[in-house]
């Protein structure tokens, strides 16, 4: 008998989505649909303030939608649900912990463990992000794509089944970031977790995701998306080719028909 392979579940379900900060003003964000497949990379871009952080905080359960609905692994959004690990633009880690315990933390705040369990879990994800030897050190004694790779560990300490990133790679330089979107792969690959990314950098997002998702602003609202049909095996040497290329400029141009349906022709 043929075994029947099942379906990937619905990691995220974002369904005619509003949002007003104030209600005396017009929404930030109208009519957002946005799914999301269990296991998936997906990638939002967009102008400044259209609004991405925004839906990942909404995805998170931090805001709460002014109409329409979101269900996260077919569940209402609930604040703090430990199958999702949100990583906010401004993460920082605690500067008077050492590394091991900036990692526990998201466990310390959780139901009450066993020390010794709590500990071989941060070295667990620790070993996840290759750094298991500055576990005694400091933020400040770490380099900036150390310190994203511990703040990494603590989103996966806890094993949750969908990781929300905010610019996790903004602040790092090219060699650094290349090495931690390869990191991510493995990762994502050896763990099966559902991301969803916000960047500003579209090569970033092609070269990690399954598809990008294109927001236009004004309100902030979603323009499509652009399937990337790279090898599942991402190198770097894929950054130089045409079929890179070519999706890298699919996506500049579903922005810039954003741009020009909201400011006009006349840059
Ligand atoms: N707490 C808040 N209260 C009121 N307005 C807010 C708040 N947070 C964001 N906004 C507004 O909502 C809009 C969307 O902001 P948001 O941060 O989601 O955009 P973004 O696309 O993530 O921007 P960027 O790419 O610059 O980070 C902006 O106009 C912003 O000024």
């Amino acid at each position: 008998m043929t075994e029947l392979t099942p379906l990937p579940q619905t990691a995220i379900e974002v369904n005619q989505v509003s949002l007003a900060y104030q209600s005396d003003q017009p929404p930030e964000l109208a009519a957002v649909d946005l799914t999301v497949r269990e296991g998936d990379f997906i990638s939002l871009v967009g102008p400044s303030g259209c609004g991405k952080s925004t839906l990942l905080r909404l995805i998170a359960g931090v805001l709460t939608p002014t109409s329409g609905s979101i269900t996260v692994f077919g569940e209402r959004q609930i604040a703090g649900w430990s199958q999702l690990s949100f990583v906010p633009q401004e993460a920082s880690l605690l500067p008077w912990r050492n590394v091991l315990a900036n990692v526990r933390l998201p466990l310390e705040l959780g139901p009450r463990a066993d020390e010794a369990a709590m500990d071989q879990k941060a070295y667990a994800a620790l070993d996840l992000v290759n750094l298991t030897g500055v576990a005694d050190k400091y933020p400040h004694q770490l380099s900036g794509g150390m310190r994203q790779r511990v703040a990494l560990a603590r989103a996966l300490v806890g094993q949750a089944r969908l990781l929300l990133l905010d610019e996790p790679f903004a602040a790092l330089d090219d060699i650094s970031r290349n090495q931690l979107h390869l990191e991510l792969l493995r990762i994502q690959r050896r763990t099966g977790i559902t991301v969803l990314m916000v960047t500003h950098n579209i090569f970033e997002a092609v070269f990690l995701s399954q598809a990008v998702v294109v927001m236009g602003e004004k309100p902030g609202r979603i323009l499509g998306s652009v399937a990337i049909d790279l090898p599942a095996q991402r190198t770097l040497k894929l950054l130089g080719t045409p079929a890179f290329g070519s999706l890298v400029g699919a996506v500049q141009e579903l922005l810039e028909q954003g741009w020009s349906d909201y400011h006009g022709n006349g840059r």
